[in-house]
């Protein structure tokens, strides 16, 4: 008989795509027992996201390292009405549901388990009609789950949208969560989004486990709360296996391919030891012109070294693209900035190779969006934040830095002004983290503590690499072979 296979439903996002299939593959390393993985590729919702995603599946199956199965599901009409990210994943997810099991009961091998991306709960009907044990892969914090896993008692506990209750709320196992840094999705009970929100916290409770992209010692207080049942009402959460952080760190492109090393990496050598603030918006962030020119203006006055990852607008909106466009510096930044600071700035208007930069040692702060990867990435490496979120659950995860694990000095983001930071509050922020203040300093050393607890939990016999291991244990356990009909 075949090798039992783990199926993956995996969201479009590079953010998403990538680190479940690293997981994958770290499961099938760790288990004792051959294992495959099989991938349900819903038709991406842009063409922009499908060519990242054929790229990366080419990689793939170039490497041909393991057993890897990608499965393309059929097209479905994808919501055009919705009202946000977890409706429309949700939805498109419940679209998909009828090819999903056919897809899955074709299968020639057992099923381990099927692992489902973030808002793919509709998928768990599925795995409950076949009996294939349902896992959820989460790719955000174990805080952020436990926000999901408490909101149907939050949504019957608060009678009045969240901003306008008083005091905050009790997230157990985090400090006082004041309601201006939840996901904007919450900050709207009315819309459908919001129903979409709960709905996932309510079924989460019927997944075998659920697998976080995050280390137990970076979130204990929120996972002892999980595992004792304080966020579902003291009813039994699903086991949580914290396997992160699952990095995807790939040699340099240079190193394999004898090439010059970055732009970024060659001006970064030239730098003096922890000088440099690495500024950098995620895979979607850019800026507007008044933002880059506050910004500018920011750097400027606090006289730090900064290297500035700068993206334009996306261009084409209409047809679905939502990555940012290389940036006409010329055009978004104040005349003269360049020139005036080009002994100690550089701005980089594409993508950059965020990890390798972040690795460099003349990096000395960060300042982020705070994408959960992009985190994991920086305290990876021990560089202390600076937090400016701009979307989903970014707010909540920049709270969760500065206010739980103290590796973020705060910076203030006006979230009702499309997140505006002003310059002297900018300039004000820096100081503090480069300038050696009790702050920043304060902040780097928890930056540092937390990297060799990320890297101790990956290593052998370290906590990620026990559940991992733990995981693929269970999953073994609960294999099922399917009527092939
Ligand atoms: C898949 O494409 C997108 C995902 C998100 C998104 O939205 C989101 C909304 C919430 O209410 C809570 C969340 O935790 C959440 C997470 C999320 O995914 C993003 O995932 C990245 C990798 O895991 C990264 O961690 C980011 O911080 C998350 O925001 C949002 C989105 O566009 C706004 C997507 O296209
Ligand atoms: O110029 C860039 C911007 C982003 N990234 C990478 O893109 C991912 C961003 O993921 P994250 O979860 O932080 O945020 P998202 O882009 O999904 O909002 C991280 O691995 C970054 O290292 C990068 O390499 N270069």
């Amino acid at each position: 008989m075949a090798n039992p296979t783990i199926v993956l439903l995996p969201v479009w996002g590079a953010g998403h795509f990538m680190p479940m299939l690293q997981a994958g593959k770290q499961l099938l390393a760790s288990s004792s027992r051959p294992l495959s993985l099989t991938v349900l590729l819903m038709p991406a919702p842009t063409a922009q996201s499908a060519s990242d995603i054929s790229d990366h599946i080419r990689r793939e199956e170039g490497a041909g390292a393991v057993d890897i199965r990608f499965h393309h599901l059929p097209d479905v009409k994808l919501p055009t009405d919705h009202s946000g990210v977890e409706e429309f994943i949700s939805r498109a997810v419940q679209l998909h549901v009828p090819h999903l099991r056919a897809a899955i009961i074709g299968l020639t091998s057992p099923v381990a388990a099927l692992v489902v991306d973030i808002f793919c709960t509709p998928a768990l009907d599925v795995s409950r009609e076949l009996a294939v044990p349902a896992y959820v892969y989460f790719t955000s914090s174990a805080a952020m789950l436990s926000l999901l896993l408490r909101s149907p008692a939050l949504d019957d506990e608060v009678v009045v949208e969240f901003e306008e209750m008083e005091g905050a709320l009790d997230l157990p196992g985090l400090p006082p969560v004041p309601p201006s840094v939840l996901p904007g999705t919450l900050l709207e009970r009315k819309s459908p989004t919001y129903k979409w929100f709960v709905y996932t916290g309510r079924r989460y409770v019927e997944a075998s486990g659920i697998i976080v992209n995050t280390a137990a010692e970076l979130e204990p207080r929120v996972l002892a709360a999980i595992a004792e049942g304080r966020c579902t009402r003291g009813a039994r959460a699903p086991g949580v296996y914290p396997i992160g952080p699952v990095l995807a760190l790939t040699p340099p492109a240079h190193a394999e391919a004898e090439e010059q090393p970055h732009e970024c990496l060659r001006w970064l050598d030239a730098q003096p030891p922890a000088s440099v603030l690495f500024l950098c918006f995620g895979s979607k962030g850019f800026l507007t012109k008044p933002q880059a020119h506050e910004i500018a203006r920011g750097l400027e006055r606090s006289g730090h070294r900064f290297l500035w990852v700068l993206r334009g607008l996306p261009v084409d909106i209409s047809r679905g693209a939502q990555d940012p466009s290389d940036a006409n510096l010329a055009e978004l930044l104040p005349e003269g900035f360049l020139g005036e600071t080009k002994e100690r700035g550089l701005v980089w208007p594409k993508r950059a190779p965020q990890k390798e930069i972040l690795a460099h040692a003349s990096v000395g702060g960060f300042v982020t969006h705070c994408g959960w990867n992009s985190i994991l990435e920086s305290l990876w490496f021990g560089v202390p934040m600076l937090p400016w979120p701009l979307g989903a659950e970014q707010h909540f995860n920049a709270f969760t830095l500065v206010c739980d694990m103290g590796v973020a000095v705060p910076l203030k983001v006006d979230r009702k002004r499309d997140n505006f930071v002003e310059a002297a509050e900018l300039e004000r922020a820096v100081r503090s983290l480069m300038g050696g203040g009790e702050e920043g300093r304060k902040a780097k050393e928890k930056a540092m503590e937390m990297m060799v607890v990320c890297r101790k939990a990956v290593d052998h016999g370290g906590s990620s690499c026990a559940s991992v291991k733990r995981l693929s244990e269970d999953l073994l356990g609960g294999a099922v072979v399917l009527p092939n009909v």
